[in-house]
Formats: C-alpha cells, sequence, structure tokens
C-alpha cells in the first residue's frame, strides 16, 4: 500500500505527495530531492507530536542529516501566530540556520501553516517539506502552499503563497489522533465532494462505518481521492485568482465562527457550520433541492459534524465574515452550491440572503 502524486507548479513538477503506512520510504524520499548529510534538519512541531512521535521522526533524520534540532511549541490555533514565528527565527539563528538547510512541519495544518510562512520568511525563503500527521493536514493544509498565521485572531491573515519541496504521509499516525480531531478533517473532506465530486460524496457516505472505523485501505483511498481533488484545483490556480476560491466553501462562515468561539471550536467544525449555511443559502437560491440539503446535513451530523451554532450572534457572525480576507469592492466573495459536485462563486449576495443563512445555522 504506498501512492504517490506529483504536484506542478506554473506547468513544471515541483513536489511529489507521498502516502505511506510508516515512514520507511522517507529518507528515500529525501535523497530524491537531492539533499545532502551536511544541510542542517530543522523539525518544527507541536507539544502533542513532541510526546508521541518526536523521538522516532528524530531518529529516522539522525540517521542521515548530521545536525538535526527541533522546536516545539504549544498545540493548538492559539499558537499560530507571529509569536510563535519569532520564537522560531530566533532557534533558526541561534542554530546557525543558513539558506540551504531545511525545515520540516511535522504534525497538524497548524504546524505546517506556520512552518511554510518561517520558511518563506526566514532568509527570505528556505526549503520546508510537509509531514502531516492530522487527517485535515494530509487531504488539505500540507498541499498547495497557503502558509501563514492569524493576526489579532483573525484567521490567516499574515501569509505567503510557499511551496514545500516534498509532502510525505504516514498513516498509521491517525491511529493516535483524537477522534474529534479525524471528524474535524472530515469536514474539509466532505467539502472535496460537494464542490468537486458528486461521485466521491456518495462513496463517503457508502464508507462512513469503514471510514470512522479507520479502515486502512478506506482511509488511504480517501485521503488519495481528496489530494487528487486538491492537487487538481492548486495546480490550475495555484494563487487563488478565481477557482481556487472554491476551496473556501464553508469558511467565510466557518473562520467568523472560528474566530467567535475563541478557537475552542476546531477548524473542520467550522467550515462543516459554515458549509450548513452556505448550502442553506443554495438550497434559497433555487440551486439545491430541500432533500438534497437535509441530506447534506445528515451526512455531516453522521460524521459528528456540527452543523450549528447557537450560542453565537447572527449580527458577530455577519460581521466579522465581512471583515475576512475574501471582500472585493466591498463585497463578500461567497462559494455556493449549483449541485452536489458544482460549486461557484457568488458576489452579489445580499446581507439578507447571508443573515438567512447564518439563522440557518443558529435555529438549526
Ligand atoms: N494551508 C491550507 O491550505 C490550510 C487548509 C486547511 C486548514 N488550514 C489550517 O490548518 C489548521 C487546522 O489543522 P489541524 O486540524 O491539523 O489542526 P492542528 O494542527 O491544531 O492539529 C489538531 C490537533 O491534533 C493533534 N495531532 C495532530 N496529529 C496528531 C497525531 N497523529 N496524533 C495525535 N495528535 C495529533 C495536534 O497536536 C493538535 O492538537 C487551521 O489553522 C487551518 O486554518 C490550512
Ligand atoms: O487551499 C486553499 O486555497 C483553501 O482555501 C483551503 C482551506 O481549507 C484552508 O482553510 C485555507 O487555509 C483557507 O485559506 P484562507 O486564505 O481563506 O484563509
Ligand atoms: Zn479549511
Amino acid at each position: 500500500m504506498s501512492k504517490a502524486i506529483t504536484v506542478s507548479y506554473e506547468g513544471n513538477p515541483c513536489y511529489e505527495i507521498v502516502l505511506e503506512q510508516n515512514f520507511e520510504q522517507l529518507i528515500g524520499e529525501i535523497k530524491k530531492i537531492g539533499y545532502t548529510p551536511d544541510q542542517k534538519i530543522c523539525i518544527v512541531t507541536d507539544s502533542n507530536l513532541g510526546r508521541l512521535h518526536l523521538a522516532e521522526i528524530e531518529k529516522i533524520f539522525k540517521s542521515y542529516f548530521h545536525t538535526v534540532s527541533s522546536f516545539c511549541f504549544p498545540a493548538g490555533e492559539q499558537s499560530k501566530n507571529l509569536d510563535t514565528v519569532q520564537k522560531l527565527y530566533q532557534d533558526l539563528i541561534i542554530n546557525h540556520f543558513d539558506r540551504h538547510d531545511i525545515m520540516i512541519a511535522f504534525g497538524g495544518g497548524v504546524v505546517g501553516d506556520l512552518t511554510g510562512f518561517t520558511a518563506a520568511t526566514y532568509l527570505r525563503g528556505i526549503d520546508f517539506i510537509q509531514i502531516p500527521t492530522s487527517l485535515l493536514s494530509q487531504v488539505d493544509s500540507s498541499i498547495g502552499g497557503k502558509t501563514g498565521v492569524d493576526f489579532s485572531q483573525y484567521k490567516n491573515m499574515v501569509g505567503a503563497f510557499y511551496q514545500p519541496k516534498l509532502v510525505y504521509m504516514n498513516l498509521s499516525l491517525l491511529q493516535t489522533l483524537p477522534k474529534e480531531q479525524f471528524v474535524s478533517g472530515m469536514g474539509e473532506i466532505l467539502k472535496h465532494g460537494l464542490i468537486k465530486s458528486a461521485s466521491y460524496f456518495s462513496w463517503m457516505k457508502e464508507h462512513y462505518t469503514a471510514i470512522l472505523a479507520l479502515e486502512p485501505d478506506v482511509i488511504e483511498e480517501m485521503v488519495y481521492q481528496s489530494c487528487l481533488i486538491k492537487r487538481d484545483v492548486v495546480e490550475r490556480d495555484p494563487k487563488e485568482k478565481g477557482e481556487r476560491a472554491l476551496l473556501n466553501f464553508g469558511h467565510t462562515i466557518g473562520h467568523a465562527v472560528e474566530k467567535l468561539s475563541d478557537f475552542h471550536l476546531y477548524h473542520g467544525q467550522c467550515v462543516s457550520i459554515g458549509m450548513a449555511a452556505a448550502c442553506h443559502i443554495s438550497k434559497e437560491a433555487g440551486n439545491i433541492t430541500d432533500t438534497e440539503c437535509e441530506d447534506i446535513l445528515n451526512t455531516f451530523t453522521q460524521f459528528g459534524l456540527p452543523i450549528s451554532a447557537e450560542q453565537l450572534k447572527a449580527e458577530d457572525i455577519l460581521s466579522i465574515s465581512k471583515s475576512d480576507k475574501k471582500m472585493v469592492a466591498g463585497k463578500i466573495k461567497f462559494i455556493l452550491l449549483r449541485s452536489i459536485g458544482d460549486a461557484y462563486i457568488e458576489q452579489d449576495l445580499t446581507d439578507d440572503q447571508i443573515l438567512d443563512g447564518i439563522h440557518s445555522i443558529i435555529h438549526a
């Protein structure tokens, strides 16, 4: 069981996404890039990975590279900020990292986004490798080169497009991922089906027992299919000039809910709530039927994802949604469904239409 996908950037092969059940091929993949033992390695990770898996990965890197250090920060979205980036810059400086050295993002999306941004900006850019360990980071955040941190609690306000040199995932690490984090990753995976492939969405509904039981073949197939969908989108539109915005389905309201929950709700859970609102708006716009909307919401619930945010105020969600980055000429760039598997960008929604969607998740 092993799969690889090539990601091209501006028409040229740029990096490989490797799906494995262990770390046996990691050094081989690194040698293929042309890295040599004299290059210094900084493994960036969070406190949970530090406790569970850092020793194993350090040993693997030390079997090839002469100088391997690690930088560990407290787990959670609260760490995804410029303070942590500054501490990481300090660590790199103290350890004399220069432009030909390499950073390793070993963790979930928080580690990946923060490490990628630090790699993009330290010495105007040094190489980095993604070793995503959460379901969400394996299917979404490690691919496509969106890196960044939150600023003043606003999601991903400071960032850069910066591509990794390799994405290597050991799917067996999902065994230690807490259940609710696995479910959070399902939010982005179901999004992939909803925006790009009705058959993939149906496949997930058919396989939900096996998925939640973490059956290795089914998980590998699912991660692979999601990586293919994300790869195809980011290859066609690497800098979000058009189609890539579809990956933001559920995120405008989702990011507002994430901020308003003070990051106590996970990203994929907030995206699920945001998608529920967007589905309601899509239904009211005459695109999807009542039955389809109900089917989507039932599927979210079946996977354990939330579809409501009863404790929040509609006006707060609307006003924070409007301060998200996706405003164009004062209008929210909103993603709606034309049908299951087919999403589009809508820039002409009125506040009333958006509020109606928000009310559907508050009174769900
Ligand atoms: N760059 C992108 O394109 C992109 C895409 C989607 C999401 N994101 C960002 O990704 C972040 C969410 O990522 P996430 O859900 O991975 O969150 P996360 O990085 O906080 O990881 C979730 C939790 O799971 C733990 N964890 C990770 N892997 C584990 C494992 N194998 N075993 C045990 N514990 C493990 C982490 O320590 C953390 O507590 C958000 O900041 C979001 O904005 C970015
Ligand atoms: O890769 C993308 O493009 C995405 O939008 C994927 C999203 O799932 C992800 O949460 C991304 O970080 C959102 O980016 P933002 O620019 O809307 O903050
Ligand atoms: Zn997301």
